[in-house]
């Protein structure tokens, strides 16, 4: 196929390699206090604040935002930092289903915040609808104010291999966004292989995606470093043939502060510093956040609150 003649057919990854080097970056962990939290504080501004909910409303939403725009509580950023500091910390952005963007506009809107609001689309998680109705959504989420859209592949199409129309549909779904921006969700957990993973992430990203992000959250097996690993090297391939950088976005089951500085560990070792800032790389995550800003909460106190109450005798 011409437009394929990028693809190398032949790709083989040695999975062994991949998980030794996935174990030891792992292993992450920063020599002292004050560089935890300042890695803690940068993570924030990674994280694409996400809630994927059947029973999302405008209410949940309308929180949502409030938190992106304000993540962490005065209180622990003076203790960080000092009273007298004017640092602002946001998330990268909001997450929500389709359905939710104009309420998370309006949001936006009354709070004063421009924050980027991503939409979901694209007959997420499965992505197992028509192309016509999958690219009239993102149209839709886009004219409602999402200026980010998280698609996700038909997965059969890079099990069998059909790279030709991966590359189609991908292609139609990037012209659909417009200006918005294009995270292709490949859901690592169900395509099989690292080599699929690999090939996968290189036509995606020759069909103009902006990012692209492990999983939807919703499969069995989501974010994990060797997928992670694998995604960067296509990622560092990529750039190395067309000089067009494009991020990584781990998603799905990352849920504590540690999950975010091994993340933030491997793209600084295998991407560079270049790609250590919101436009390269995002976390996304419902339940992150929380952690990051108990562990904070920790750090600035200098004491750890109690896990375990125990219960008085009768
Ligand atoms: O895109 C983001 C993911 O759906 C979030 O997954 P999570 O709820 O496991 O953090």
């Amino acid at each position: 196929m011409e437009e394929l003649s990028f693809m190398n057919h032949n790709v083989r990854i040695n999975e062994a390699a991949v998980n030794r080097r996935a174990a030891t970056l792992q292993e992450f962990k920063l020599q002292n206090d004050d560089a935890l939290a300042a890695w803690l504080l940068r993570a924030v501004t990674f994280i694409d604040l996400t809630t994927l909910g059947g029973d999302d409303c405008e209410s949940n939403v309308a929180r949502l935002c409030r938190k992106a725009k304000n993540p962490i509580s005065q209180d622990i950023l003076h203790l960080l930092l000092g009273t007298n500091s004017q640092k602002k910390i946001t998330t990268a952005a909001v997450c929500v289903y389709p359905a939710m963007v104009p309420h998370a506009k309006n949001t936006m809107d009354t709070i004063g915040s421009n924050l980027p609001i991503a939409s979901v689309a694209a007959g997420f998680p499965s992505g197992l609808y028509p192309l016509e109705t999958r690219v009239r959504e993102i149209e839709l989420a886009v004219q409602a104010g999402a200026t980010e859209i998280d698609i996700v592949v038909e997965r059969h199409l890079v099990i069998s291999r059909n790279w030709s129309q991966l590359y189609k549909d991908t292609m139609a779904m990037k012209k659909a966004c417009g200006e918005a921006h294009l995270k292709t969700i490949l859901a690592v957990g169900e395509l099989g292989t690292l080599e699929n993973i690999y090939n996968a992430s290189i036509v995606t990203m020759f069909a103009g995606s902006d990012f692209i992000k492990t999983s939807t959250g919703k499969e069995a097996v989501n974010a994990t470093l060797p997928s992670g690993l694998v995604m960067c090297r296509a990622i560092r391939d990529y750039f190395a043939i067309t000089g067009r950088k494009v991020g990584l976005k781990p998603a799905g089951g990352l849920r504590t502060a540690s999950d975010a500085v091994v993340w933030m560990n491997m793209i600084r070792e295998e991407l560079g510093m270049d790609w250590l800032n919101p436009h390269f790389f995002r976390i996304g995550a419902s339940g992150l956040l929380g952690n990051i800003e108990r562990s904070l909460l920790e750090l600035a106190t200098g004491h750890k609150e109690p896990t375990f109450i125990p219960i008085p005798a009768m």
